[in-house]
């Protein structure tokens, strides 16, 4: 049986559970992929620093650059831009194939790296990039290749689903929920990355990338994090019968030329309960699927974590095994479609709008007029009063919430829309401004 020489860029949460497996059990490994995998180095910044895992001392580096120049199969999970992609890079000249789970980079220059990878023969492969141990990339880029996705909804980030499922069930406050999360080593070395959505952004260009055969840049996704989500947003959709997701939504949208194009979303949403992702609980992550021809599919389970994670790596580590045992080349990117790629001003989408305003004769009709005035109609009203004291309603001083779900708009008209209703003198102030899907 052949040796493959596998070098580790990287030994934290992810690097070292993927280390951990290539040794304890490198025989099912060496079966499965018909070669035996040989760990040859871990490169890492500080070679005696403290490991959760214990690994044999004489496998570090702090020289990756010449780990990586003898190595069939490089694993990159250093994180970041840099050295990153240039010892991909590095690698992939010098004949390596390259397993990665930096969704940063590969959003922010995958065109060029797959690429380079192609021209040399070599796969570059990185389902751990996306939703973690789900298996996601290879499901869309070879089983749906025979099909046409419509659209990908995707609870992609598992710090945001963990901090708003422990706002929702128990109540928790932000920060805490975050830093339990970081505990627990979901959340990125600067959960900025994390709670502004740029992580769950990057992963949705990869999923619109393989999903619409096209390429989508990062700079063009509309994106929202959740640090604007408070306690008051959790219980007005509790008390309306959602609850909040940070999604990202990749979509095929009309053009107005009658074409269709692209586009990419990433903010907090609101679900029906009864929603298949509603279902999805602490850092888990799920993407559901719609197909022209396939339906519905939804794809489960944990999207983080050190163990979890290092399972998808470890597949993709054994399909390029298995390539060079057996020649030939992987599926690569197809990436020729070059659909237009829809910024903000083309989307789509449903408002849920919470109004504070008086509750005197006419003020509805005020709301409704606005709501005309900007082309923008109304799916649901529902008006509650704040009080129930006798004579502020008969003195006109009562006020009422008011809660109205649109039909999908414009982003622009829905947003205009609602900085119109603000400079209603009847209207006290709108207390929830939140995107809705699944209704
Ligand atoms: N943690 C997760 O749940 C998860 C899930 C999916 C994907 N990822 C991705 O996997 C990668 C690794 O994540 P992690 O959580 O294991 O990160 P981490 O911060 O725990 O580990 C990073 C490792 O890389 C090493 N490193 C960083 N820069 C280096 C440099 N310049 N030279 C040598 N070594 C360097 C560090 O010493 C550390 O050992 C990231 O791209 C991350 O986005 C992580
Ligand atoms: N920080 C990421 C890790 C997985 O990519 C998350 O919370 O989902
Ligand atoms: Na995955």
């Amino acid at each position: 049986m052949n040796t493959l020489k596998v070098a580790l860029l990287g030994c934290g949460n992810v690097g070292s559970q993927v280390a951990r497996i290539l040794l304890d059990d490198a025989a099912d490994l060496a079966s499965r992929s018909g070669a035996r995998l040989e760990l040859a180095g871990i490169a890492v910044r500080n070679v005696d620093a403290p490991r959760d895992v214990d690994l044999p001392r004489d496998l570090f580096t702090d020289d990756a650059e010449t780990l990586v120049k003898d190595a069939d199969i490089v694993i990159e999970l250093m994180g970041g831009l840099e050295p990153a992609r240039s010892l991909i890079l590095r690698s992939i000249e010098h004949g390596a194939s390259v397993v990665s789970g930096n969704k940063a980079l590969l959003a922010a220059d995958g065109p060029a790296l797959y690429e380079k990878a192609s021209a040399a023969g070599v796969e570059l492969y990185y389902e751990a990039a996306v939703a973690g141990a789900i298996p996601i990339l290879r499901p869309i880029r070879e089983s749906l290749s025979g099909d046409r996705i419509k659209r990908v909804l995707g609870i992609v980030n598992g710090t945001t689903n963990y901090i708003l499922d422990q706002m929702d069930t128990t109540g928790a406050a932000f920060e805490d929920a975050l830093k339990a999360a970081q505990t627990l080593g979901y959340a990125e070395a600067d959960p900025t990355a994390d709670v502004e959505g740029l992580d769950a952004a990057a992963k949705g260009t990869l999923l619109a990338s393989l999903a619409f055969h096209t390429t989508f840049p990062l700079d063009a996704v509309k994106c929202e994090g959740i640090t604007g989500i408070t306690s008051a947003d959790i219980d007005a959709a509790k008390d309306t019968g959602f609850l909040i997701k940070l999604l990202a939504i990749a979509e095929k949208q009309p053009t107005k030329d009658g074409g269709e194009g692209v586009s990419v979303r990433v903010h907090p949403t609101l679900l029906p309960r009864t929603h298949p992702l509603a279902a999805v609980h602490g850092a888990f992550n799920a993407v559901f699927v719609e197909a022209e021809n396939a339906g519905e599919l939804m794809f489960y389970g944990q999207g983080a974590g050190g163990r979890p994670t290092a399972s998808a790596v470890l597949g993709d580590v054994v399909s390029a095994a298995r390539r060079m045992v057996s020649g030939g080349r992987g599926r690569t990117e197809t990436t020729g479609k070059h659909l237009p790629v829809l910024g903000e001003e083309s989307i789509l989408t449903s408002y849920y709008i919470d109004i504070d305003a008086a509750d005197q004769p006419g003020v509805l009709a005020k709301i409704a007029h606005v709501f005309a005035d900007h082309g923008v109609s109304i799916e649901v009203m529902r008006q509650t009063m704040h009080t129930e004291d006798l004579v502020s309603i008969a003195d006109g001083t009562a006020s009422a919430e008011l809660r109205i779900i649109t039909h999908r708009g414009t982003e622009e008209s829905l947003a205009a829309t609602v900085e119109a209703i603000k400079d209603l003198d009847i209207v006290n102030s709108v207390t929830s401004v939140l995107r809705v899907e699944g209704v």
